[in-house]
């Protein structure tokens, strides 16, 4: 593949600066659409991207290309969409009319419709599934800050991988990227208890009344998704079914286990939880909504996610950020 034609990030946030900047720290050609306070925030203060071992990697300005005009698209090998789902739609519209036909487009987004609609959008090309399983932090002047471990992973497709896999970006390829979807929409269903929370990751997961309640989503979640006949695969190093009983594990086993797999910095909080505080709408409807859908269609009861989804809802319209709520509050509400 000719890795002179840039790779365009439909939609530059968290997710698209990070991995934009760390292509681009590599020496890839990197095209970012953004929005206007974001183009503006690079070009005040320059785009660092920063990892949870403390390295730091140094954009060369000559590498990116910044623009909220979508024709910055126009000789891209690859864009890799990187908007909320909400967004997908209005993104895949955009990408039709202005990336090269043969542009590969990669789907770096939580949930499992993304790939659906942008294939239905973008027929005759060539779309690919992928999944982050890190989180990315927007710390602001123009510092996007990855704080949890974990590789890429997209569809196999052998220009797809080698295209985005450099140094501090690992990209591995699957056979198997609907089930990696449907796993990391499983852990994904912590986004909102976070968002709930109001306290980073890290203390939310050292506390088992946290974890018992995320157990008990996660635990309703998996039999909707097995009702559809999905065989989730774990985003984590331990299988999808092992996560609730490992939950809730006394704090000193999980912490214990927890630090064996992980790593999870003192600042991470889930993206749904930036979402709130920005007054922006979240993606609830794409994660927790899919299993009411499931849910409804067959029949069975998800009366936690159904609870979760009110409360974010809720929280969205009061559009004062995070509600602060404890486990027990979420259960009763
Ligand atoms: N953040 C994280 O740690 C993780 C996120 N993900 C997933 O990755 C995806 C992206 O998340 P994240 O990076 O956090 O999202 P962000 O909201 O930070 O980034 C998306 C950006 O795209 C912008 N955007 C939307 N439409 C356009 C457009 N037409 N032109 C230019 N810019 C546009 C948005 O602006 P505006 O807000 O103004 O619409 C926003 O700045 C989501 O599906 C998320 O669930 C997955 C793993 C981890
Ligand atoms: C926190 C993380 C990495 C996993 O749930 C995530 O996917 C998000 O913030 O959207």
């Amino acid at each position: 593949m000719n890795t002179d034609r840039p790779i365009g990030i439909a939609g530059a946030g968290s997710i698209g600066c990070f991995v934009g900047g760390m292509l681009a720290a590599s020496g890839r050609r990197v095209a970012l659409l953004a929005r206007p306070r974001v183009i503006q925030e690079i070009a005040t203060s320059g785009l660092r991207v920063t990892n949870f071992d403390g390295s730091e990697r140094t954009v060369p300005t000559d590498r990116l290309t910044l623009s909220d005009d979508p024709s910055i698209f126009s000789d891209a090998q690859m864009v890799l969409v990187t908007v909320k789902s909400a967004d997908t739609g209005e993104m895949a519209d955009l990408v039709a009319r202005h990336a090269p036909s043969d542009a590969i487009v990669v789907s770096l987004q939580n949930g499992v419709g993304n790939v659906p609609l942008l294939r239905e959008r973008l027929p005759g090309r060539s779309v690919l599934g992928g999944m982050v399983p890190f989180n990315v932090v927007a710390l602001g002047d123009g510092r996007f800050h990855r704080s949890t471990s974990g590789d890429i992973v997209i569809a196999r497709d052998a220009a797809g991988t080698s295209a985005l896999s450099v140094p501090g970006l690992a990209v591995r390829a699957t056979d198997d990227i609907d089930g990696v979807q449907w796993g990391k929409l499983i852990v994904n269903l912590n986004n909102a208890l976070n968002a709930l929370s109001n306290i980073p990751l890290r203390q939310q997961l050292a506390q088992r009344n946290w974890r018992r309640l995320l157990a008990d989503q996660m635990a309703e979640g998996m039999v909707a998704v097995r009702a559809e006949g999905i065989a989730p695969v774990s985003p984590t190093p331990l299988p999808s079914s092992w996560m609730p009983p490992l939950l809730r594990l006394p704090d000193g086993l999980f912490e214990m286990l927890l630090g064996r797999t992980m790593k999870i910095d003192p600042e991470a909080r889930s993206s749904m939880w930036e979402d709130l505080q920005r007054g922006r709408r979240t993606e609830i409807d794409y994660l927790q909504g899919v299993i009411t859908a499931i849910a409804d269609r067959r029949g069975l009861d998800a009366p936690l996610s159904r609870r979760v989804i009110q409360l974010i809802h809720q929280a969205e319209a009061d559009g004062k950020g995070s509600p602060g709520l404890t486990p027990e509050q979420i259960r009763a509400a």
